[in-house]
């Protein structure tokens, strides 16, 4: 861009031109002036020409030059060169795709260097919205070629203006033309003056001078023919001098890339400034290419005229490569999901990122200026900012937890660290803030923290917590000198829940019954889930023994109503509690939990549905199922196991049709011990896999044993424990025991209990199967208590019911019994099934369950279980 003085005189003399044009076609005249950004502004007008019409013109002409520039902006370049192009400033090999031309301001100006005669405005479509009539507009150009800005003529109405009107502006255009080049002339005389005499320059000096540049300096007439150039150039386009000067463009680089540089030469001129037309990659390695630019300014005679182009290449490898970092290290700062802070030496924030003012929800303008004490929660002691400014001045870094608060007043806790950035004479000049917003961390150690002491199920305190709350709660007791009891609440077989109706279903249960267990409770009371059906309550503030008695009385009030689950059913739940009192039965945490398990299992052992406060005399039992418990380890090696047999009849025959198994254990110190009370430990140490393949074997013996001796037996039936199907090496145990004793598959049956079959039913399924298949009779223990559906049952391989003792207890007296009795027998005889009645001791029974069709029975009403010797004997008896 030319930048020249305009005298008001001048300025006047235009206008009287103007107002002169305007009145002889009756029509409005303008002249707009590029500035140096390259925007049109209004320099003079005609009278009475209206703002809004100028304006128009403005936007109109300011909008052309910026599609200009987007137009122009990228060139396209073809990149094959006909031939080796040596001088090529851009290498040879590189590819001209990377070119790119950066337009200064100046010459955006495309659509006003075109001269126009638009009759009817409004019939152009860009014109439509300018609001004028008819328009010319012509451009108005320095003598050196550079554009000044745009004449323009117009009329509210179309039509107005014609080939008449635009030669009379092209005169005036053209007077104004001659004014400019004068103007210039003058200017560069006063320069000239003011420099020294340019012709002392001698022309030898002058090429020692620009040798003297690293740059590669050429200087092109206006036929774009070379006429100086420097040593760099000849080095770079390894050509000597004399085969570039005399040269142009097509001759040394070929048609399309002189096209490209001959354009880049007109925008010079066109701006009648330097610009800076290019930018190009040296060197087919991006590894180490250079970043070259090239300068270009016209280069005009004293008079002003165009005279050529002079152009200046230059490595800016250096300065792209900062320029890169510099890009680099703003996109991190801008993009960071961190926020970053930076403030001066004395602490006025200056610069902040987005995710800063996203995470504060201050806008940049709030922040900038403002101290970062703008953020203090509060929460932080000044002891705590003094250890951080010590580390930071002293170490230059500092790093921590912060709490910050949000301009919404909300407080968050961030990770942050901060560094002194020092300048050249090591003197602090920013510090530099950046930090992460950390409240989800926190909320999950928190989440952590509430799984380590809380079931996720019911919300409750889980074991851990509940320990930590009963060594509080047996402070608080000691300090106010009153009791506190310890109630341990087992559910009675949540099991067959579970395995009945789902885990899901179990799952509502327990929720429910959580809900109702708490509000049973004073707030001050703790209540937790320290197992899947075990829940502990902690009750304070006991003066007698009867205000504990009445709070578990509460708390049992709350299985008296059905728990109404989301499948629509109505299901029933109990519980076995125990409880300890401290100070009475423990005085610390552990013993009083302990002992209030040693009652629940008491009240357990004497019927479930109850509760039982601990004695010492638990203790003593406690010991003696430790003392139970090692003496069993040993009873298989002692021979200390052996079994007895009770016959099952036939109800009609009164025949013994098979014998169950029954297992005893007499050990040598502690004597003659029941199943039921060593059964359950072998259970729960694991040994009854062990004991129950004894059983099967010494079992199997015994049938081998009696066949052998001609003795019919039916069918030896044998208890198998939930442990032992749950064995992926049952079925192969069985049949092997089979081979190794020679028992025929079908003198055996094996006893399962209903729940044991419903623990895991798709394995029990598969395996009773494998069994049923060899010729085993399969039988379901104990029916009546679990929960099995008749569905679910129909799917079991199975032949026989064992309706529970507890059911055959009383019948025909017992009006519920007997229906479930008879229930049963009808519900297995419609399966299929042969019904066996278990524990039958008086005649009524057995005749009731004839009546009813009950197939066979057991119990102390045929025998009692028997030796193999005596048993024998029964056989015989009854054959
Ligand atoms: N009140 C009364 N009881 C009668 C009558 N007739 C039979 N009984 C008893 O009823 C129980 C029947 O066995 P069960 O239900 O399988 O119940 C068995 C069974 O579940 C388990 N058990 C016994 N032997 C074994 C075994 O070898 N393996 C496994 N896993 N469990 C066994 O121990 C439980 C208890 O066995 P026992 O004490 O022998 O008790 C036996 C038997 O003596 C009667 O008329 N009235």
């Amino acid at each position: 861009m030319i930048d020249c003085a305009i005298s008001q005189k001048q300025l006047t003399d235009w206008a009287n031109d103007l107002q002169l044009v305007a009145d002889i076609t009756q029509s409005y005249a303008v002249i707009l002036k590029v500035n140096a950004a390259g925007e049109y502004r209004q320099l003079i007008q005609s009278e009475l020409c209206q703002q809004d019409d100028i304006e128009a013109l403005i936007r109109h002409f300011n909008h052309k030059a910026h599609l200009n520039l987007y137009q122009n902006a990228t060139p396209k370049v073809n990149t094959s060169s006909t031939r080796a192009a040596p001088h090529n400033p851009f290498n040879e090999s590189s590819t001209f795709s990377q070119y790119q031309v950066n337009l200064p301001v100046d010459v955006r100006h495309a659509a006003a260097y075109q001269q126009a005669l638009i009759p009817d405005v409004k019939a152009m479509p860009q014109w439509r919205d300018a609001g004028l009539g008819s328009l010319i507009y012509l451009p108005i150009i320095w003598s050196s070629g550079a554009h000044f800005g745009v004449f323009c003529l117009y009329h509210k109405a179309a039509l107005q203006l014609d080939d008449k009107a635009l030669q009379l502006a092209s005169l005036t255009v053209n007077s104004l033309q001659l004014n400019l080049s004068e103007l210039h002339r003058a200017q560069r005389q006063q320069m000239t003056v003011l420099r020294g005499d340019a012709q002392s320059i001698d022309i030898i000096d002058l090429q020692t001078f620009i040798d003297s540049f690293e740059e590669h300096i050429w200087v092109k007439n206006t036929e774009g023919v070379y006429t100086i150039c420097n040593q760099s150039v000849e080095k770079a386009w390894d050509l000597p001098r004399s085969d570039i000067v005399g040269k142009t463009d097509e001759d040394l680089f070929g048609k399309a890339i002189a096209d490209i540089f001959l354009n880049g030469d007109r925008l010079a001129i066109e701006a009648g400034a330097p610009i800076i037309v290019a930018e190009c990659l040296d060197g087919e390695n991006k590894n180490n290419h250079l970043w070259l630019e090239t300068l270009k300014l016209p280069a005009l005679t004293p008079d002003g005229e165009l005279a050529g182009v002079i152009g200046m290449t230059r490595n800016i490898s250096k300065h792209k490569e900062v320029e890169e970092q510099l890009t680099l290290a703003t996109n991190v700062f801008k993009h960071s999901f961190e926020g970053v802070v930076v403030t001066d030496r004395h602490g006025n924030i200056t610069d902040v990122n987005g995710a800063f003012y996203e995470i504060t929800g201050y806008s940049r303008e709030e922040l900038l200026g403002q101290n970062p004490r703008l953020f203090n929660s509060g929460r932080h002691e000044k002891a705590f900012f003094e250890t951080m400014w010590n580390n930071l001045l002293g170490g230059g870094k500092w790093n921590g937890e912060i709490w910050n608060r949000r301009k919404d007043g909300t407080i968050f806790p961030q990770n942050i660290t901060i560094s002194a950035i020092y300048d050249e004479v090591g003197e602090i000049r920013y510090f530099v803030a950046v930090f992460a917003d950390i409240s989800a961390q926190k909320q999950s150690e928190a989440q952590l923290a509430h799984l380590a002491y809380f079931d996720p199920l019911t919300h409750l305190p889980n074991r851990m917590k509940l320990m930590i709350q009963l060594k509080q709660e047996i402070m608080h007791a000691k300090r106010l000198n009153s009791q506190l009891a310890t109630v341990f609440i087992d559910v009675d077989l949540f099991k067959h829940i579970n395995d009945s109706f789902g885990h899901s279903i179990g799952d509502e249960m327990l929720v429910e019954l959580a809900k109702r267990l708490r509000s049973q409770l004073q707030e001050q009371d703790v209540l937790s889930r320290i197992g899947s059906d075990e829940f502990v309550a902690l009750i304070s503030g006991i003066q007698y023994h009867e205000d504990a008695t009445a709070a578990i009385n509460q708390l049992r009030q709350v299985f008296e109503q059905p728990f109404v689950v989301s499948t629509g059913d109505h299901l029933r739940l109990t519980a076995t509690m125990g409880v300890s009192l401290y100070p009475s039965d423990g005085s610390n945490a552990d013993t009083l939990l302990r002992n209030a398990d040693a009652a629940m299992y008491r009240a357990k052992s004497e019927g479930r549905n109850n509760y039982a406060f601990y004695t010492e005399s638990l203790t003593k039992e406690s010991i003696e199922h430790l003392k139970l418990q090692s003496a069993l380890y040993g009873a298989l090696e002692q021979n200390a196991l052996y079994l007895m047999y009770q016959p099952k009849v036939d109800l009609v025959t009164r025949k013994t049709v098979g014998v169950e198994a029954l297992l005893r254990w007499n050990d040598p110190i502690l004597g003659q011990i029941s199943p039921s009370v060593f059964i359950p430990v072998a259970e729960k140490s694991g040994l009854i896999y062990d004991i129950g393949l004894w059983v099967l074997e010494t079992a199997c013996q015994q049938g081998v044993h009696w066949l052998a001796a001609g003795k019919q037996f039916g069918r030896i039936a044998v208890n198998v424990a939930g442990q032992q199907l749950q064995r992926n090496s049952f079925v192969e145990d069985v049949k092997r025991i089979l081979t190794q004793t020679g028992l025929p598959a079908t003198c055996l049956e094996l006893e399962v209990t209903e729940s044991v079959m419903m623990n895991n039913p798709d394995v029990a399924i598969r395996d009773l199967k494998l069994l049923g298949d060899l010729g085993i009779v399969l039988s379901v223990d104990d029916f009546g208590t679990g929960y099995s559906s008749l569905n679910y049952l129909k799917k079991l391989p199975i032949h026989k019911l064992k309706i529970d003792q507890s059911f055959v207890r009383d019948i025909p007296f017992d009006t519920n019994n007997t229906a479930i009795a008879k229930a049963v027998i009808v519900l297995g005889h419609a399966l299929k099934l042969e019904i066996v009645a278990e524990g039958v001791e008086t005649a009524e029974q057995a005749d009731f369950l004839t009546q009813n069709l009950c197939d066979q029975a057991q119990g102390y009403l045929f025998s009692r279980p028997q030796l193999p010797a005596d048993v024998e004997a029964f056989f015989t008896k009854l054959k």
